[in-house]
């Protein structure tokens, strides 16, 4: 009863005190922003998401109902807008003007405002209890392990302590140049598109969607977010957090729709710019249906060539079998396919690699459910590359056993499968080859010296242009592979990997006007401002002026 009284008067409190609140470590435990526990969400005890339109929460007619992907059991109930409920979100967005709700002449205190809820949330995120609660709860609706998910929990607090302070205000920063004549300059600001939409895909629940929504704000945009409606409960929970540091309730509309009902939305709401992030299939719709005026972060089938230099096996096995089957495959950035010079199929590389992804166990989450797609599609995939000639199972191409994963989610052991390198160029093999399947699988093959031409030929083929690794240390080569590719997010050097997408650098596709980007400051402006140029031509104008001639 007493943990009752101090919750609500927190909460009747909250923004204002939340941080002194937190800051004691007495009231730590209680975790007043959170509506859930992520541990006791189940089938008898089923958690329950809620949308946030004009400031308040609410439910819906419908609920979709979010299968555990561990034992199948119904634990999340969503309350899904249908089509026929779009229309607060569409006046929502329509009450934020194109020149947003601040910019560098409108508001600007705002810059400091989120500055504020940034530093607040970042120490938020840094208390044991509110980590591990993030943690957890990623757990539950994206398996993967504890350090995966920690992962993801400690970027997004880096990320919003590097926006702590006066950093928001310095995105927004302009520049002058002197005009022809006295009284003219010329100045270039930064400036929003106002009403904007957020999709964001299932597989980073917390990093992803906390990283576009605060650039959106802090660039002055008003942003309606949607996650993949498996795991929107980490960002409803966040979004709670989010208010507790001072983001006032107006700021994000939040909405659980399907595909459908998102794209009638857009359609309808006619948002000056959309981030989305998620499969090229979707991306590439949306970029006809909002014409142009779109954002992407869009599929990865991520290379690592390795060079002629054979060092540190250990270390390189290491790092591939983390870059292929950490979170079972299923980051944007995985391995998907693994260039290897003939040196290192001399050396003990794959049986390392084997050995490896033989440690990877359910229990820990090490390998788990794979959410887009299911164990007969991935063996089906598997079987069809095992018909180009010289192809093999190198390791795995089994299902997972002993398991209550339900049917409609994917379970296979870690799994390569060797392809040759002529046969990856054929036309009629390319495509089967490149194709990305967003779980615990990988292509590898293998070249000579006479064939880098080849690899080089099979990268130049591929659309999506995510990240890459070129392990070597001949800095000959690594200038030949990098002058020759053009992914966004590139590794270079005998540690490089593919996957890892720390707050500190750029990631994001690259070859394509339509790339967006995710982290830094230069991301952040790139994606969520636009280029505005006010010159000041205020005079005098020279004494005895005339008017001239016609021109
Ligand atoms: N480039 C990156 O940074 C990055 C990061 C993570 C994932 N990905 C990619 O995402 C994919 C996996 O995620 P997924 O399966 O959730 O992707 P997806 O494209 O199926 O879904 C992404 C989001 O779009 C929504 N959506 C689907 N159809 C829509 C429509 N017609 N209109 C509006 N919204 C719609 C979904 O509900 C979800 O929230 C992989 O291809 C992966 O490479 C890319």
């Amino acid at each position: 009863m007493y943990r009752l009284k101090v919750y609500r008067e927190m909460r009747a409190r909250a923004p204002q005190t939340a941080f002194k609140w937190f800051a004691s470590s007495r009231f730590v435990h209680s975790l007043p922003f959170a509506t859930v526990n992520a541990e006791e969400i189940s089938g008898s005890k089923p958690a329950e998401v809620q949308n946030l339109v004009q400031g308040k929460w609410t439910g819906s007619s419908k609920w979709n109902t979010i299968l555990d992907p561990l034992n199948g059991e119904s634990f999340i109930k969503v309350a899904e807008v249908e089509e026929t409920g779009i229309q607060p979100f569409v006046e929502s967005l329509s009450k934020c003007p194109k020149h947003g709700l601040h910019n560098p002449f409108k508001a600007p205190e705002r810059y400091l405002m989120l500055g504020d809820v940034s530093v607040k949330a970042a120490h938020m995120l840094s208390l044991p209890k509110v980590s591990d609660f993030f943690c957890k709860l990623i757990q539950r609706v994206a398996p993967k392990s504890y350090q995966q998910a920690h992962g993801e929990v400690y970027v997004t607090q880096k990320f919003l302590e590097n926006f702590g302070g006066d950093q928001v205000r310095f995105l927004a920063r302009s520049f002058a140049v002197p005009g022809n004549h006295l009284g003219q300059q010329s100045h270039g600001f930064r400036w929003p598109y106002g009403p904007t939409v957020i999709i964001t895909p299932f597989n980073f629940p917390l990093e992803i969607p906390v990283l576009q929504l605060m650039g959106a704000l802090y660039m002055g945009n008003k942003p309606v977010l949607k996650v993949d409606s498996k795991v929107c409960i980490v960002m409803e929970q966040m979004l709670r957090l989010l208010h507790e540091c001072g983001l006032p309730v107006e700021d994000v509309d939040f909405i659980n729709a399907d595909g459908k009902t998102m794209n009638k939305l857009l359609l309808e709401a006619n948002p000056r710019m959309t981030l989305f992030t998620g499969s090229s299939r979707v991306a590439d719709k949306l970029a006809v249906d909002l014409k142009g005026r779109i954002k992407l972060e869009d599929a990865g089938f991520d290379w690592k060539i390795l060079g002629p230099d054979v060092q540190e096996v250990d270390y390189v096995a290491w790092v591939c079998d983390q870059d292929a089957y950490a979170c079972s495959g299923q980051k944007c950035s995985a391995q998907s396919i693994l260039f290897m010079h003939e040196n290192w199929s001399r050396s003990s590389l794959l049986s390392q690699m084997n050995e490896l992804a033989a440690r990877r166990k359910l229990d820990d989450l090490t390998v788990g459910p794979v959410l887009t797609f299911t164990t007969e599609a991935m063996l089906e995939h598997m079987n069809k590359l095992l018909q180009i000639p010289g192809s093999k199972v190198l390791f795995g191409g089994e299902a997972l056993q002993d398991h209550s994963i339900p049917s409609i989610y994917g379970a296979i052991k870690p799994t390569a499968v060797f392809v040759p390198i002529e046969e990856i160029l054929k036309d009629n093999n390319y495509e089967l080859v490149t194709r990305e399947i967003f779980g615990p699988f990988q292509v590898v093959t293998e070249y000579k010296d006479h064939q880098l031409p080849m690899v080089l030929d099979a990268l130049e083929k591929m659309h999506a242009h995510l990240t890459a690794a070129v392990v070597s240390n001949d800095v000959l080569f690594l200038q030949e592979v990098i002058g020759k590719s053009v992914n966004g997010t590139t590794y270079a050097g005998l540690r490089a990997r593919t996957t890892g997408a720390p707050q500190n650098h750029w990631f994001g596709p690259s070859g394509d006007p339509r790339g967006a980007g995710i982290g830094t400051p230069e991301a952040i402006k790139l994606v969520w401002s636009c280029h505005r140029e006010i010159i000041y031509d205020i005079g005098p104008l020279p004494q005895n002026w005339e008017t001239p001639a016609s021109t």
